[in-house]
């Protein structure tokens, strides 16, 4: 079975950082205001733990804005990598982020409930860099984004993965438990995980390392 890039989300100090890196991961995940989760940490902590990172290492930032300046605006409080929207903005603003960010990539978040989910991710690849595929509900009174340690319908996922064309993250719920069968279903660019490989809302290095030695 081949080995999909793996990003471990919720990192919340350099030293998580550090380890993540020390096991395998690729990408790093750092999570900004939300309106629910358990991964979420300050800007100015986020600017910290991105700019103590390696290349290649990729630093993903989670927005929940929704109006393009204010994404911006984030962003360039945090300098990372990449920009991960996880809530749903107007396609027009991912042209001007495209202008006023020309080095940032961008990943697009879709929640996978129904075939709904299918159409959004076929359109939205056509404007990102890469689709990101979670579980939780933005049509929730307090939108649920993502860190929500629940798997969703695989199915789903795997008919969006082979009908586009740029790289796809499978994330949500995935455990050393889960992941072989994840991967073979989904087939994925790269896996995301949070909740798995943590205790107490902190990295667990046993948990890791378990994780890792899982996927190969
Ligand atoms: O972790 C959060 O607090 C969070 C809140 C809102 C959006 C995303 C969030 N986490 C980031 C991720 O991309 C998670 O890795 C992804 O949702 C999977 O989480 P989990 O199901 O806990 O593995």
């Amino acid at each position: 079975m081949y080995r999909p890039r793996v990003k471990i989300c919720c990192i919340s100090s350099k030293e998580e950082a550090k380890m993540a890196i020390k096991y395998g991961a690729s990408a790093l995940g750092l999570v900004g205001h939300m309106p629910s989760g358990p991964g979420i940490i300050d800007d100015a902590l986020i600017g910290q733990i991105a700019m103590s990172v390696p290349p290649p290492i990729a630093t993903f930032l989670l927005t929940s804005e929704t109006k393009v300046d204010d994404i911006i605006r984030h962003y360039k409080k945090v300098n990372t990598t990449t920009i991960q929207i996880v809530d749903t903005i107007d396609k027009n603003d991912y042209q001007t982020l495209r202008s006023e960010l020309p080095h940032v990539k961008l990943v697009q978040v879709i929640h996978v409930i129904d075939d709904k989910s299918v159409k959004e991710a076929i359109e939205i690849s056509n404007y990102v860099d890469a689709i990101l595929l979670d579980s939780g509900n933005p049509n929730l009174a307090i939108k649920e984004l993502g860190g929500t340690g629940r798997t969703h319908n695989w199915d789903l996922s795997k008919t969006i993965r082979a009908s586009i064309s740029i790289p796809v993250f499978l994330a949500g719920g995935l455990n050393k438990d889960n992941i072989k069968q994840a991967i073979a279903h989904v087939e994925p660019f790269g896996v995301d995980l949070c909740s798995s490989v943590r205790t107490n809302g902190k990295l667990d290095e046993s948990k890791l390392r378990a994780f890792f030695e899982e996927i190969g």
